[in-house]
């Protein structure tokens, strides 16, 4: 059995951040990560053919200018940005399958316009008036976490163009679920969580910059300077608590601590095995979020032919199966990028598929913004989040119709010694990597101000945890067989 003041479970950018903090305010920090590598939904991979290898980022990449937090963790680690490229011409494909070019405003009627112009405003006001960090305190919290997004948008809008343009801004590009399956307080928290709807929607502001050699530089990093202090290859499968501290099982192997963190998502949780159970309001609040689901596709070509046409690589499409796409060119690359998403039920469909039929449906609808050229890239790349146990989705988690107002307050409550949090319980950065920096550093200033006491300085109901420690060190682990 090993000691410490602070266990932290999960090695993703919120625990390590968390741990980082704790370490540099002089605490004893034991991260503890189930995958045989640090960063979570942050990875990098390298892909090609042999000797033309090139890195594609699978999860995270984006860094917006509000995300004071990340910002200022990649100043402090001195990680270097770089702008997306984005000159040029953008593409928006209409319900018919034409693509049109454009400059700032969607090629939509007048009217149509005039219809987004007044929902933007709406869900812009609605998003100024919350706390994302506390949304069931808004004003109609109630009303709103009771109807679904879809739904909320039909009764303020009749323009149904209008309709499903805002619904993708939320739905398939953000909680990445379909906009009737979330409610619209859900979608007003995505909105706050960026500062406003009008950032969220704004490409230029939420995918603005990307960090030289991958966003996973940040977990890396901070992994790099905890040294010894982050194991990976520990699957934690079962936490002991009480007043005085938690005892944490990996196999055969224990660890107790004065202070725990799950730096895990809401959903893996339910993984774990507590002793005693977690309280009823606790678990529940966690059966009731998920994951959303998208596919993030990259394809790179020989040139970013579609600058030589004037385009900036940018499309959006509500109808498409990609329904969005970027230039993902890194800087200094010859070779040119371009990354789609494909979301929700599409995402469902075309992962059904054989593997060669999904790589020709999603580059048939790359093709259907820029041309056959984008039917023959070099290499191809699917992310594949799904259809890991330890992550199992993407971006994040978010809950199901009036699941925020019932239970969103039980998410962030810590639990005795126990601290839980992600970037899906964030409040600014909600689903993002600045929101896992806010809530790794909110834990840790939560744990320095909180004092630690000694293990087993007190008892309590649950009993004094170093007897618990002893005890199960002489004992089969629970789970384990
Ligand atoms: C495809 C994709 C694209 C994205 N794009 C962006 C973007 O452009 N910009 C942005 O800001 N964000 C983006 N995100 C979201 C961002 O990546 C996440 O919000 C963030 O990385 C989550 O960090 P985290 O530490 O909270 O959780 P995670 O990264 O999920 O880390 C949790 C860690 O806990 C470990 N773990 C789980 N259970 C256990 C256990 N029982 N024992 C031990 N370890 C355990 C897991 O293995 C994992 O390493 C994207 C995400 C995806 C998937």
């Amino acid at each position: 059995m090993t000691t410490h003041d602070v266990i932290v479970v999960g090695a993703g950018v919120t625990g390590l951040t968390a741990a980082w903090r704790l370490a540099q305010a002089g605490k004893d920090v034991l991260v503890l990560e189930a995958r045989d590598r640090v960063g979570g939904r942050l990875r990098t991979e390298a892909h090609g053919a042999p000797g033309a290898e090139a890195d594609f980022e699978i999860g995270g990449q984006w860094v917006s200018p509000d995300q004071d937090a990340l910002i200022g963790i990649l100043d402090e680690l001195r990680l270097p940005t770089y702008p997306r490229f984005r000159e040029g011409e953008s593409l928006y494909v209409d319900k018919a399958g034409a693509a049109h070019r454009f400059g700032e405003e969607l090629p939509l009627g007048e009217s149509t316009l005039a219809a987004i112009g007044q929902l933007t405003k709406t869900l812009d006001e609605l998003a100024a008036a919350m706390d994302p960090a506390r949304p069931w305190d808004l004003d109609d919290a109630a009303h709103l976490d009771s109807v679904s997004f879809r739904a909320w948008l039909e009764r303020q809008c009749d323009d149904p163009v209008a309709v499903d343009n805002i619904a993708l801004y939320i739905g398939p590009a953000m909680l990445t679920k379909p906009a009737h399956a979330f409610s619209a307080l859900q979608a007003v928290q995505m909105a706050a969580s960026a500062g406003s709807f009008s950032n969220l929607v704004d490409a230029d502001v939420i995918l603005d910059r990307r960090v030289v050699g991958g966003l996973q530089r940040v977990p890396l990093t901070l992994a790099e300077r905890l040294g010894d202090r982050v194991r990976l290859g520990q699957d934690v499968t079962l936490v002991e608590w009480d007043e005085d501290g938690a005892v944490v099982h990996v196999g055969a192997e224990i660890h107790a601590a004065r202070r725990l963190v799950l730096a895990v998502p809401p959903t893996l949780v339910r993984r774990i095995r507590f002793s005693p159970e977690l309280p009823a309001e606790h678990r529940m609040a966690r059966e009731h979020q998920s994951f959303g689901l998208v596919i993030k596709v990259q394809a790179q070509y020989e040139t970013p032919f579609w600058r030589a046409e004037g385009l900036s690589g940018t499309g959006f499409a509500p109808w498409e199966l990609v329904h969005e796409v970027y230039d993902n060119t890194p800087e200094g690359e010859q070779r040119g990028t371009l990354v789609g998403f494909v979301s929700d039920e599409r995402a469902d469909a075309i992962g059904r598929l054989p593997d060669e039929e999904r790589r020709r449906q999603v580059l048939g609808s790359l093709a259907t913004y820029f041309g056959d050229a984008a039917l023959e890239p070099i290499t191809y790349v699917e992310s594949d989040w799904q259809h890991q146990e330890l992550t199992g989705g993407a971006y994040g988690t978010s809950f199901d119709l009036g699941g925020l107002t019932r239970w969103g307050a039980a998410l962030r409550e810590p639990l005795g010694p126990i601290e839980f949090g992600s970037s899906d319980v964030a409040g600014h950065g909600f689903q993002h990597v600045d929101g896992g920096v806010r809530v790794g550093e909110e834990i840790a200033r939560a744990i320095l101000d909180g004092g630690l006491r000694p293990l087993g300085a007190t008892r309590s109901a649950g009993g004094d945890l170093r007897a618990v420690a002893l005890d199960a060190e002489r004992r089969e682990p629970v789970g384990q067989g």
